[in-house]
């Protein structure tokens, strides 16, 4: 299959052409550090830009047209440091390659027994050691748990500073249940769940995970901040 970058477009529905028109109205949360205390005009919808397209399937599901984005299939660069400051570069690079808003996110699996490693590392240590591998790597230590981070960054432009939105699920290691469609989560068991991420149908899933937890922030942001779309969509 031919793996060149491409768009999904997200710009189908009536709460799209609702949000777009004129402005996502604003509810709660606090404002983004605004330019000039007039309306942040963009000049077009928010490209989240992955390589993964199971993150995209779920970003797709729990924003359910709530935000006007396309999305971007790019392998941004796998850099190393602290997770907030790795989702903040992420998104720095993807706005310039996009040259407008752009927004991006970084997956953690953190273990408390490790200090929170692998964390951003967990893509490669998953490669290398398997869903088995992580559990014989706490076979070391008596604390199994863990949680699941994810770190989305919104950058308006490619020199602008990212805003940065987290979210985690606590929960513990365990032996792999259920499908290996999506990295780590047949390991991952969430407190309060008897079955692993994995295990769990999509939606209950997208109820209570790292990911909805940061994009419910993103939403906030976007209702608080409204944004003008200039094109309204009509690409
Ligand atoms: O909800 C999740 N449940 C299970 N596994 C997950 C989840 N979310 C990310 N993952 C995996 C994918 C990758 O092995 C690592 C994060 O690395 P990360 O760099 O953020 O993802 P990626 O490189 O696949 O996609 P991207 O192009 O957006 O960077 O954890
Ligand atoms: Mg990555």
């Amino acid at each position: 299959m031919k793996e060149g970058p491409f768009v999904y477009t997200e710009w189908e529905t009536a709460a799209r052409r609702e949000n777009t028109a004129s402005s996502v109205a604003a509810k709660s949360a606090p404002l983004p550090p605004p330019s000039s205390g007039m309306m942040r005009v963009l000049s077009r919808p928010v490209t989240f830009v992955t390589g993964n397209a199971k993150k995209l399937e779920e970003v797709r599901a729990i924003l359910d047209n709530s935000i006007p984005f396309e999305s971007l299939k790019l392998d941004l660069p796998e850099l190393q440091g602290e997770p907030e400051e790795i989702s903040k570069e992420k998104a720095r690079i993807a706005a310039v390659k996009v040259n407008g808003p752009v927004l991006v996110e970084d997956t953690c699996l953190c273990f408390n027994a490790l200090n929170g490693l692998p964390g951003p590392y967990i893509k490669w240590f998953l490669q290398k050691t398997g869903h088995e591998g992580l559990n014989n790597i706490l076979m070391a230590y008596e604390d199994k748990t863990a949680y699941a981070m994810c770190i989305f960054s919104l950058a308006l432009g490619p020199t602008e500073e990212p805003i940065t939105f987290i979210g985690k699920t606590q929960g513990k290691i365990v032996h792999p249940r259920g499908p290996a469609d999506f990295g780590w989560d047949p390991i991952f068991q969430p407190d309060g769940y008897d079955q692993t991420y994995a295990e769990m149908p999509k939606e209950e899933k997208n109820k209570i995970s790292h990911r909805s937890k940061a994009l419910a922030m993103v939403k906030s942001h976007f209702a608080a901040a409204a944004y003008v779309f200039q094109n309204d969509g009509l690409v």
